[in-house]
């Protein structure tokens, strides 16, 4: 008989606890180095322009940072996508798969603007859970802008509710009320929604600057969001170079695409098992300039042996089927042809277990 695992990994791997406080005692020497070498004309920054002013903006330019939020599944990736007019952030029909703060950039004209993707906020159930809370709690005090969005073929509940009232204790930053997935509505539903919206604000005592309805599928609307929430930004410089699309690490871009990959098909516990790392990434030594490959080397970690099972399939097929999708998603994304070695590893109860979750990058 067949051994499934054979042609991917023959060995079960537990994580090992790779930090140790003598790697930071060592981190911290280094620290104290740098400031002994204070006088030393070799950092000399005289020449270095200070931040913000290497690009230079016409009068009345805006800048400023605006984050989606919602329940799972609301469209806050499919909408920061088509504002950004490229793939940037997994989108997935599973509830929940948005783990890393991954930013968009709208470069226009007259402003720029700067898309973060938060997890959503939840009862947390888990370590991992209260630390995506925490984040999530982080971004919202740091942005100029929070966008709730709110599907109109959902009904608000407790889960909106609840969302609306924690943003309630975040003080100063500006609200608006995003009614997405307009295309699944009718205009009837849509008025119902968008009076709902209005109502849970006053509720919660919060002050929605807009209320904006937009279909990101249909690409209704998109143009005007844009425009209201570069409205919302305070004047400044651009923040980021032209072109850029995120400032999110290549590796954590592909990490995203993989799990997205991997999460097609799955169901029940397992999307919140699973955790991608990109172990290496780099081009290919030795290839003529015209055909460069990059090199890719990711574990994907799941907590139990059940679930390696279900990852890899029989004879490594699903594992195959996840590492083909992965990679032309990647290369569409990054533009050069991949060699993607994926391997499934498992960590045991990681989402529980405080080294682990360090290690996963949490
Ligand atoms: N019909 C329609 N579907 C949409 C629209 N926007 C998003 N969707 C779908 O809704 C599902 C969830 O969209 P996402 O953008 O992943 O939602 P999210 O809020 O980022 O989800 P989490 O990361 O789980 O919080 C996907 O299947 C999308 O294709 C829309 O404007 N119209």
């Amino acid at each position: 008989m067949a051994d499934h695992d054979e042609p991917i990994s023959k060995d079960v791997e537990y994580l090992e606890d790779d930090v140790d406080l003598e790697d930071l005692e060592d981190l911290e020497d280094d620290e104290d180095d740098l400031d002994e070498n204070d006088d030393d004309d070799e950092f000399d920054l005289s020449g270095v322009a200070p931040a913000g002013a290497f690009y230079s903006a016409p009068e009345g330019f805006r800048s400023g940072f605006a984050s989606f939020v919602g329940r799972p599944n609301a469209g806050k990736s499919t909408l920061t996508n088509a504002l950004v007019g490229q793939k940037i952030v997994i989108t997935s029909s599973k509830p929940q798969t948005t783990r890393n703060v991954v930013r968009g950039i709208v470069h226009r004209d007259d402003a720029q603007l700067i898309l973060v993707d938060t997890p959503g906020l939840h009862r947390p159930r888990t370590l991992l859970g209260e630390r995506l809370n925490d984040l999530v709690r982080t971004t919202w005090a740091e942005v100029d802008v929070v966008a709730v969005c709110f599907p109109a073929n959902e009904k608000i509940g407790p889960g909106d509710r609840f969302l609306v009232t924690e943003l309630a204790k975040v003080r100063r930053t500006v609200r608006i009320a995003v009614a997405t997935k307009t295309d699944l509505v009718t205009p009837e539903q849509l008025a119902t929604h968008l009076m709902d919206i209005a109502a849970l604000g006053e509720e919660t005592s919060t002050e929605w600057a807009e209320i904006v309805p937009v279909s990101a599928v249909a690409g209704d609307q998109v143009g005007l969001l844009a425009d209201l929430l570069v409205a919302l930004m305070p004047e400044g410089p651009p923040l980021y170079p032209d072109g850029d699309l995120t400032d999110a690490p290549e590796e954590a871009l592909a990490a995203d695409l993989i799990r997205e990959a991997a999460l097609e098909g799955v169901r029940d516990e397992l999307p919140h098992s699973i955790a991608v790392v990109v172990e290496e990434m780099g081009l290919r030594e030795g290839r003529p300039d015209d055909k460069p490959l990059l090199d890719i080397v990711a574990n994907l970690y799941v907590e139990r042996d059940s679930q390696k099972g279900i990852m890899i399939g029989h004879k490594g097929s699903r594992l195959r089927a996840v590492g083909t999708a992965a990679r032309t998603q990647i290369e569409a994304l990054l533009g050069t042809p991949v060699y993607l070695d994926l391997q499934v590893k498992i960590a045991k109860d990681w989402q529980r277990d405080p080294r682990q979750l360090r290690k996963l990058g949490f």
